[in-house]
C-alpha cells in the first residue's frame, strides 16, 4: 500500500525505521537532529496540553527513547520549567549518550533511579523509557516505578509509545505506563490502536518532525485507520426492493434476543425489507416488538431454501446454537451462494467444519472465536491480533472483522483497515449481534464484502460512543446504538 495521507496510514516498527532510515540518508538529517526535532516537538505538547506544568520528572530509558527524554529534559530546563530526571540503565548508542551529555552540560543532574529514590511531587510525569524498541516485558523494577508513577495520580506524557506496550502489535506482555497524551514521532505506529494498547495511550498525538510529505510517499504502510464514513442519499425514487432484502437465521430454543436485535439492527441500517428464520416459539415476540420484520417459523432445512429466493444476503449465526437444527440451517444458508455475514455460532460451526465459500463473505469473530477459527487460544490472538486477522481472511477467503477494542478487518489480499471508535460501554451482550445486522444491511444495500464490512464496524462504533456520551459508559445496552447508529448511517451526529 502507498501511503500519500500518512496521518490515516498505520506503520509497523519495522516500517518506521525505514522511513527514520531515509530521512537520515536520503534526506540529510543527522539521527541526532531526529531526536532533537522529537524532543521538541514533545515540550510543544507538554505546553499545549498542561500551560500550567512547573515541575516535570522524566524517566529516561537506555535506547534512544531515553535520548528523547535527556532532550526534552534540556529544553523544558531553558524554558524555565523544573526538570528532574531519572537514568534507568546507562544509556547505550552514541545518540542517547550525547543526548545525555548535553542535559548534564546545560546544568541538569541525572539521578540513576533505584527503589530508594523518592519520586518528587511533579505536575506531569515524562515516560522515556522505552519506544519502539521494546522487546519483552518490563522487568520488575521498572514495574515498580510504574506503579509508583501511577499512584502519585499525576498525568503521564509518553514519548512516542508508552513504555510496556508494544507499538508493533498493541500487545502488552507486563505492565506498562498509562498516559493521558502520547506524542508519537514521525509515523503512527500500527499498535498504538488495537488490542490493549488503547487503554494505555490516551490521546495519540502524531508529530511530523518538520519532514516534507515526500517521505511517505512512495513508502510501505500496513494498514489504514478508518475514516467517518456514511453511504450516499438514496435516490428519489428509490423502493424497497432497491435496498435488499437481508434474512437473518437464528434463534434457537431460549435465544430469540440474538436475533431480534441482528435484524433490527439490518432495519436500522437500511435494508429495504428483513425477514427472520427462527424457531416458532419466537415469531410472537418478533412480530409485535417489531411489526417491520418478516419472522418466520422454520424448522429445518426445507422451510429455509422456501425463504432463500428472495434474499439478497444471509446473516448467519446470532443465537443459532450449535445443535442439529442450527447445524442444519447453517449448512443450507452455506450452500444457498448468497452472500453471507458469519458470526456467532455460525463461525462456531464453520470451527468445527472449516470449508470454503463460494460468494463474498464477512465474518465477525471476537477473540474467542477468533482462536476457535484457528485452533489457538486467545492469548496467542492477542499477542498479534494483525497476523491474526490477515491469517483469518486469507484461510477463510473472506473479509474479517476480528472484534474487540480497535477493531481491525481485513481481507484475503492482506489490506487491514484500524477502528479508532468504541468504547468499554460496548463490553456488554447483544452489541456484536448488532454490528452482524448492520454489515449484512449494508451488503444488502449495494456495499462489496470490504465496504459493508468497514463501514459497518465503524458506524457501529461511532454509533456507541454517540450513545455513551449521551448517557454515559456504563449501562450502555445495544438497543441503544440503534437511534444513532441512524443519525450517523445518513451523515448526521448532532
Ligand atoms: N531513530 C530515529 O530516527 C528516531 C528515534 N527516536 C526515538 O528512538 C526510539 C527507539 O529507540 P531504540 O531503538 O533505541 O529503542 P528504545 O529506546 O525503545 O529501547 C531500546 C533499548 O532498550 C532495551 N530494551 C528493550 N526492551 C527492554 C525491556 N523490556 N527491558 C529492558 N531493556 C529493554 C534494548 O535492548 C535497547 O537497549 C523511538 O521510540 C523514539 O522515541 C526519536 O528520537 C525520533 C527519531
Ligand atoms: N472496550 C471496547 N472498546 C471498543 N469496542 C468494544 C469494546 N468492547 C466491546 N466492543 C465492541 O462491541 C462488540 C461486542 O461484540 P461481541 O463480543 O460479539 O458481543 P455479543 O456476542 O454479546 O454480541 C464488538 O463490535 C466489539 O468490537
Ligand atoms: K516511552
Amino acid at each position: 500500500m502507498t501511503a500519500h495521507d500518512h496521518r490515516h496510514s498505520l506503520y509497523t516498527v519495522d516500517q518506521v525505521r525505514a522511513l527514520d532510515r531515509r530521512a537520515i540518508d536520503e534526506l540529510g538529517i543527522p539521527a541526532y537532529e531526529l531526536m532533537q526535532r522529537a524532543a521538541a516537538a514533545a515540550l510543544v505538547c507538554l505546553r499545549q496540553h498542561w500551560p500550567q506544568a512547573r515541575r516535570i520528572a522524566v524517566y529516561c530509558g537506555p535506547g534512544n527513547n531515553g535520548g528523547d527524554g535527556f532532550l526534552l529534559g534540556a529544553l523544558a530546563r531553558e524554558a524555565g520549567i523544573h526538570a528532574e530526571v531519572f537514568a534507568l540503565g546507562e544509556s547505550r548508542g552514541d545518540d542517547a549518550i550525547r543526548a545525555r551529555r548535553e542535559f548534564e552540560h546545560g546544568g541538569g543532574t541525572v539521578v540513576a533511579w533505584n527503589e530508594a529514590v523518592a519520586l518528587p511531587p511533579v505536575d506531569v510525569h515524562v515516560d522515556a523509557l522505552y519506544g519502539t524498541g521494546l522487546q519483552r516485558a518490563l522487568a520488575p523494577e521498572v514495574a515498580a516505578l510504574v506503579g509508583r508513577v501511577h499512584a502519585t495520580g499525576a498525568p503521564v506524557l509518553a514519548l512516542d509509545v508508552p513504555s510496556g506496550v508494544n507499538a508493533n502489535t498493541g500487545d502488552v506482555p507486563g505492565e506498562a505506563v498509562q498516559v493521558q497524551v502520547t506524542v508519537t514521532f514521525i509515523a503512527p505506529k500500527r499498535g498504538l490502536y488495537t488490542g490493549l494498547a488503547p487503554g494505555y495511550v490516551g490521546t495519540v498525538q502524531l508529530e511530523s518532525l518538520g519532514l516534507p510529505e515526500t517521505l511517505w510517499q512512495g513508502a510501505r504502510a500496513d494498514a489504514e485507520l478508518m475514516r467517518p464514513q456514511t453511504l450516499p442519499p438514496r435516490p428519489r425514487q428509490s423502493h424497497k426492493g432497491n435496498n435488499g432484502h437481508v434474512l437473518a437465521i437464528g434463534g434457537d430454543h431460549g435465544t430469540a434476543g440474538a436475533i431480534r436485535l441482528c435484524s433490527e439492527a439490518a432495519l436500522r441500517g437500511g435494508a429495504g425489507l428483513v425477514s427472520v428464520a427462527t424457531r416458532a416459539e419466537h415469531l410472537i415476540a418478533l412480530n409485535s416488538a417489531r411489526p417491520e420484520l418478516m419472522a418466520h417459523e422454520v424448522n429445518g432445512p426445507q422451510a429455509l431454501e422456501a425463504l432463500l429466493p428472495r434474499a439478497t444476503v444471509l446473516a448467519v449465526g446470532p443465537g443459532l446454537g450449535q445443535g442439529a437444527w442450527g447445524h442444519a440451517l447453517w449448512l443450507t444458508a452455506l450452500d444457498a451462494q448468497l452472500p453471507l455475514v458469519l458470526d456467532a455460532d455460525g463461525l462456531n460451526l464453520l470451527a468445527r467444519e472449516p470449508r470454503g465459500f463460494s460468494g463474498p463473505v464477512v465474518m465477525t469473530p471476537h477473540p474467542g472465536e477468533a482462536a476457535r477459527l484457528l485452533g489457538c487460544d486467545t492469548r496467542t490472538i492477542a499477542i498479534d491480533r494483525y497476523a491474526a486477522v490477515r491469517e483469518l481472511a486469507k484461510r477463510y477467503g473472506a473479509v474479517v472483522v476480528l472484534k474487540g477494542a480497535g477493531s481491525l478487518v481485513a481481507d484475503p489480499q492482506g489490506r487491514v483497515a484500524v477502528c479508532r471508535w468504541g468504547n468499554p460501554g460496548m463490553a456488554t451482550g447483544g452489541m456484536g449481534d448488532l454490528l452482524t445486522g448492520i454489515v449484512a444491511a449494508l451488503m444488502a444495500q449495494g456495499c462489496d464484502a470490504w465496504q459493508a464490512a468497514t463501514l459497518g464496524v465503524s458506524l457501529h462504533a461511532r454509533a456507541g460512543d454517540l450513545a455513551a456520551k449521551h448517557g454515559g459508559e456504563r449501562g450502555l445496552i445495544a438497543t441503544d446504538l440503534l437511534e444513532p447508529l441512524r443519525l450517523l448511517l445518513n451523515g448526521r451526529d448532532a
